[in-house]
C-alpha cells in the first residue's frame, strides 16, 4: 500500500515559490487502479514523482508498503525504487541506440543477476505484451503504440508491486492508447499490480478503479 499524509511540494526558483502541492492525503490499497486527473499545472507529475521517490515532499510523508521512505538512506531508496516501482512515460523514454531486448533488460544490469537469466526474464515480458517477434528491431523501427509496450516491458520485467504511468497514451492514437491500456487492466486485474496513472482522458480513467482529481495542487475529490 502507497500512503501519502499530509504532503506538501514547495519549488523555490529565485524569488518565486509555487505552492505544488498542499495538504495531498491519498491512500492506494495493493491492487488498486487509480487514475489522476486535472489541468495542466496542477500538480499531477509532481506527485507523481513523489510517490515514485524521484523527488521528495516538502513536509509530509510517504510510505510504501509499511516502510516511510524519509527513514530511508540513498543507497536503499535506489534498491526500494528498482525493486519496487516500475514506470511508464508518455514520451516512452527508450533508448534509441539499444535494441528491443536490451531495452528491457536494463532495470535487471543493476541486479546482482547472470546474463542469461536477464535475458530470460526480457524475453518472457516481451512476451506477455505480446512483442517477442520484435525483439531485434530499434526502437526507431516500431510504431509509437509498440515503443511504449516496450516500456511497459522495461517497467514490469524487475517484478515491480507497483506501476506508476504519467500520461501513457498521451502521445498514441486512439487505437494504440487503447491496446496500451488494455495491457495495463491486464497486469493490473492477471498480475495484481498496483497502478497509478496520471491521464487526461476521461474515458480511461472511467475504467480505473478510483479517480483523484487536483486542481492547483489541492484535492478535489
Ligand atoms: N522543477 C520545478 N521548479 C519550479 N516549479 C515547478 C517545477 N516543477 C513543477 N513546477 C510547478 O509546479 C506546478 C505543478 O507542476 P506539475 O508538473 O506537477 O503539473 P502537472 O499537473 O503534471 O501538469 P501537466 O498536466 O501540464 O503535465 C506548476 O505550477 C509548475 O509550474
Amino acid at each position: 500500500m502507497i500512503k501519502l499524509s499530509g504532503i506538501n511540494k514547495i519549488y523555490r526558483t529565485n524569488e518565486i515559490e509555487t505552492l505544488a502541492l498542499e495538504n495531498v492525503n491519498i491512500e492506494v490499497p495493493k491492487g488498486e487502479f487509480l487514475s489522476i486527473m486535472g489541468p495542466s499545472g496542477c500538480g499531477k507529475s509532481t506527485l507523481l514523482n513523489i510517490v515514485g521517490l524521484l523527488d521528495s515532499p516538502t513536509s509530509g510523508t510517504v510510505e510504501i508498503d509499511g516502510t516511510l521512505v524519509k527513514d530511508m538512506k540513498d543507497k536503499q531508496l535506489a534498491a526500494f525504487r528498482n525493486k519496487e516501482l516500475g514506470f511508464v512515460f508518455q514520451s516512452f523514454h527508450l533508448i534509441n541506440s539499444l535494441n528491443v531486448i536490451d531495452n528491457v533488460e536494463l532495470p535487471l544490469l543493476y541486479r546482482k543477476m547472470s546474463a542469461r537469466d536477464r535475458n530470460r526474464m526480457a524475453r518472457e515480458v516481451l512476451e506477455r505484451v505480446g512483442l517477442s517477434h520484435r525483439m531485434r528491431h530499434m526502437p526507431t523501427q516500431l510504431s509509437g503504440g509498440q515503443c511504449q509496450r516496450v516500456a511497459i516491458a522495461r517497467a514490469i520485467v524487475g517484478n515491480p508491486e507497483i506501476i506508476l504511468a504519467d500520461e501513457p497514451t498521451g502521445n498514441l492514437d486512439s487505437k494504440m492508447g487503447a491496446e496500451v491500456m488494455e495491457l495495463l487492466h491486464k497486469l493490473n486485474k492477471e498480475d495484481k499490480r498496483t497502478i497509478v496513472m496520471v491521464t487526461h482522458n476521461e474515458e480511461q480513467a472511467k475504467q480505473t478503479d478510483r479517480i483523484v482529481r487536483f486542481f492547483d495542487g489541492r484535492q478535489v475529490q
